[in-house]
């Protein structure tokens, strides 16, 4: 077996967003982060992106900047998978684009399909009339930042908001941590008997940014997430407390019952942990506990966060297609009656979240737009993204 070794270079951005995104943690303006380029020794390139969420706890898009450069121009597939999970997003990176080396080599194109996706609304008044553009162009799936006005305000605006949603419609909130017990309670209370919300993602903290304590408040932070979650009907997803690899196994460790909001590109490694969700039957006993979720990336990332989402819906909804035809002939043996039950059973049960990747065109430069929102992204379209205008927009 001959030694994997590329030639690296990368390529620091900031981009600045074309509004600023507004989240509990303030107004992010500017998206920074790193691409970076492998090339193996026939010839192949690959691309991959880091694109950091300090705030998350990840490191910065400085920090990942200065291990590519003690890196150096040439690293072995070793390097690679001994890179840290303190530096997970630059981690995803140059796995991403060792996969994308393989694909330029013609090994594993991935499969052909298309996922559903949620469309990100302001936080605020302003979600109201962009939930109605959306909503005309199809997306049914919703997701609303909450926990930046006054709870009371937002309450208010929660109500006006499902009035304005078309039937079937699915509203997923998130509060980015924002909230103390009390006002997580007054809400996961309110939306208990609303059936339109799908879940409340991060109610409450992580834990609380003091290092001092740091342990003790990751784990009362834990405990009172898993008390709303028991307390409460309406699902919860986390997602600042599921940033890199380690949080999923520690949740999963800890018995957590509801979901799993995934960012692909913070996942140092993101095969470990779709397959330790697997195992722990993340969606395969119960369906729909992962929901993809972008970080916001350009192109680059989108590419390869959303070949993650594909992957993961390939694997774990294959009776899609079967599905289909169900309504069509009825079986006669009993084979085959029992098989044709069990299908039904599995689509019952299975339903592929939306991804929560409607959130393109963000930066004000196109050529590091990722997929234009729409109600689905087909998985052509995704390896059509054009990841070297971007990389050239960085010289
Ligand atoms: O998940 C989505 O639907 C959109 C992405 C999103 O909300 C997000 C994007 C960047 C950083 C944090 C978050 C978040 O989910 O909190
Ligand atoms: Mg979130």
């Amino acid at each position: 077996m001959s030694a994997e070794i590329y030639s690296m270079t990368f390529r620091r951005y900031s981009l600045p967003f074309r509004q600023p995104v507004r989240t509990a943690h303030g107004a992010w303006t500017r998206r920074e982060g790193v691409i970076v380029r492998l090339s193996n020794e026939r010839g192949s390139t690959g691309l991959g992106e880091a694109a950091p969420i300090p705030w998350f706890g990840t490191e910065t898009a400085d920090e990942a900047a200065a291990a590519c450069e003690r890196l150096g121009a040439r690293v072995s597939r070793e390097q690679i998978e001994a890179i840290p999970e303190r530096l997970g997003c630059l981690k995803f990176a140059l796995a991403s684009a060792r996969a994308e080396c393989a694909a330029a080599d013609g090994v594993d194109a991935g499969p052909d399909d298309y996922l559903t996706v949620a469309a990100l609304l302001p936080a605020g008044r302003a979600a109201l009339e962009v939930a109605a553009q959306r909503a005309e162009a199809g997306f049914r799936t919703f997701k609303w930042k909450v926990g930046v006005a006054d709870a009371l305000d937002e309450l208010v605006l929660l109500d006006d908001l499902l009035a304005a949603l078309p039937a079937g419609a699915r509203l997923r909130l998130d509060a980015n941590g924002a909230w103390d017990r009390r006002t997580a309670e007054r809400w996961l209370g309110r939306c208990a008997d609303l059936p339109m919300v799908e879940f409340i993602e991060q109610p409450v903290a992580a834990a609380t940014p003091d290092r001092e304590t740091d342990a003790r408040a990751r784990s009362n932070a834990m405990d009172l997430l898993l008390g709303l979650a028991g307390d409460f009907p309406v699902p919860l997803a986390l997602d600042e407390s599921v940033a890199s690899s380690r949080d999923v196994a520690h949740w999963l460790d800890a018995g957590w019952p509801g979901l799993f909001v995934l960012k692909p590109s913070l996942l140092g490694d993101a095969a470990g942990t779709l397959g330790r969700l697997r195992a722990a039957g993340g969606d395969a006993q119960d369906g729909g506990r992962v929901v993809f979720s972008s970080a916001l990336e350009t192109a680059v990332g989108a590419r390869a966060a959303l070949e993650w989402a594909l992957r993961w819906k390939a694997e774990n909804f294959r009776f899609s297609i079967l599905d289909s035809r169900l309504g069509a002939a009825a079986p006669d043996s009993q084979m085959e009656r029992q098989l044709h039950q069990s299908r039904i059973e599995n689509r019952k049960s299975k339903i592929f979240r939306a991804a929560g990747f409607g959130v393109w065109p963000l930066f004000e430069d196109a050529r590091f737009n990722g997929p234009e929102a729409a109600p689905f992204v087909r998985a052509r379209d995704i390896r059509l993204l054009d990841g070297e205008a971007a990389w050239n927009a960085l010289s």
